[in-house]
Order: C-alpha cells, then structure tokens, then sequence
C-alpha cells in the first residue's frame, strides 16, 4: 500500500498554477528525489503531500496514522539565544535523553549533544535537524533542499547517512535536491517537476531523458556516472586504475575537520 498518493492534483497560489494534473504515490522503503529548476512547484509539492497546502483540484491521501519526518530548507535561531542541541530537540514537545541520543546517532551526530545549536557548522546542524525529524520514528522522511550550504563532500555524506537510515529504519524518503549528480545515486527514483512531471524513473533513464535535458542540460550525467563508479567500488585504491577525477564523498568529521 502506498505512504501517500496525489492523484490528478492542481495548485494554485493567487491563481497561478504552479502545479497541474500531478500524480504521485511512494511506496514504503522507497527513496524518491525530486529535481526541477527554481520556482517549479518541488517545495509546493512537499508542502501539499505534507498537508500544509489544500489542491485546488485533485486528492492527497495518507496511509492511516502516516508518521512523517520533515527536514526544512533551513531553519534560523537567534544568534544571541542560548539553545543546546539537548533542549532543541525537545521543541516543541520534551523528548527524554534516550530518545535524543539515539536520534542524534541514527542521524550521525551522536557526539553533539551537549553542543550550542549556534556553533555547529552547516553539516552539523542539518544532522541534528535529521535527528529532530527522526523522533517520531517516521514511515516517510521528507527532506527540502537539506544540503543547501554544503560543500559537495559534506553533501555526499549527508546523504550516504540518508541510504543509511532507510536501511536501518526502512523508512520511505521523498527529497528534493538540486544536487543532482550527488543525490541521484542514493535514489531509487527521481522525478523531474515543472509544474507537472515531466519525466520519471530509475536515475540513469531521467538523466538522459529529453525533458530532463531540455531543464539541465547534460552536463549532470557525466558526473552521475562518475559519482556511481566510486560509490559501487569497494574504496580499494589498489586495484590500479586512476582515480584522480572520481568524485569524492568524504566523511565529515563532526567535529569540524574533513577525513
Ligand atoms: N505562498 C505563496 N504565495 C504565492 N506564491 C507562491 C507561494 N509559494 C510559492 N509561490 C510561487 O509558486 C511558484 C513555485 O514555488 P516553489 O517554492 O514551490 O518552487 P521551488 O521549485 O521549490 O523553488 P526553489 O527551487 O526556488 O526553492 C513560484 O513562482 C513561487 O513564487
């Protein structure tokens, strides 16, 4: 059974259509990317599957009792407010130190509990923002733009730890990303929005679709397939062949440095 189904969806801001005739469903356990150029209706999208957003037209259904995670696009605190990692995941409902701690673990941030929400880094405080959408143990984890900010390794590794958990949680995850070349290679499927679907599938075929091309050009399938190289080896730089123009997903040192 479907998480969440849109069928035949239009909506309109100040009557604009900024979404037409839009059908969707996410099956539980799948990773669905969503790529489009700015302005065409992906936080729109999310907004509506999450329920903040009524269609205009069409209907949004969620399996009973959906549990939904949802990592904002950014999310500012006053710089002057003194708010530990510990006391902002108990915002706006009071979590216990257990369930803190093991969110912050699944979401790769174990070691920054006690930590100033202000003097995190960028990747850092996307974690922790993954952690917070991890309490409430969700079917379907909902990420908008969750890497903006982040250099291209820190963005690789945000969203290996992304693989990660829908392995050891099986959640469903619906995200949307511009990062393409990076994010697509975590993906089951990528969906190409503007305004409508225009294209959608298993990574590979969407990136050498027409539609997709016609919005990004085809300059992203070189480096997805790069990017795909080194993400299926297995790290062993032995094996002769040179590397020197792999992307390189790194692992971010939460503490600040790069290994
Ligand atoms: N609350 C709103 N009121 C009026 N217009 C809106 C509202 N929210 C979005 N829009 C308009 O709807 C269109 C789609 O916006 P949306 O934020 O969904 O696009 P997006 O693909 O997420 O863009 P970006 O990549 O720039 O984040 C834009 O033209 C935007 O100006």
């Amino acid at each position: 059974m479907s998480l969440v189904t849109l069928d035949n969806v239009t909506v309109r801001h100040n009557a604009n259509p900024v979404l037409h005739n839009v059908n969707f469903s996410i099956q539980p356990g799948e990773i669905v990317t969503i790529v489009g150029p700015n302005g065409s209706g992906k936080s729109t999208f999310l907004r509506t599957i999450i329920g903040a957003l009524r269609p205009n037209h069409g209907t949004v259904s969620q399996a009973p009792g959906l549990r939904i995670g949802y990592v904002p696009q950014k999310l500012h605190i006053d710089p002057t407010l003194p708010l530990t990692v510990r006391r902002f995941l108990s915002l706006p409902s009071p979590v216990n130190g257990a369930a803190a701690g093991r969110a912050l673990e699944q979401a790769g941030a174990g070691q920054l509990m006690k930590r100033q929400m202000t003097g995190l880094s960028g990747g850092q405080f996307q974690r922790v923002l993954l952690a917070r959408a991890l309490l409430c143990d969700p079917q379907l984890l909902i990420l908008d733009e969750a890497t903006q900010g982040l250099d291209q390794p820190g963005s690789a590794a945000f969203y290996q730890q992304i693989e990660q958990l829908r392995g050891s949680l099986g959640c469903a995850i619906l995200m949307v990303s511009h990062e393409l070349h990076v994010v697509m290679a975590a993906s089951d499927r990528v969906i190409c929005l503007n305004g409508h679907i225009c294209c959608e599938g298993a990574p590979e075929h969407v990136a050498s679709a027409p539609e997709y091309r016609a919005l990004f050009g085809s300059g992203t399938q070189g480096a997805l397939a790069l990017y795909r190289h080194e993400h299926n080896h297995s790290h062993d730089h032995s094996c002769g062949h040179d590397h020197a123009h792999d992307a390189q997903p790194a692992s971010p040192d939460l503490n600040g440095t790069r290994t």
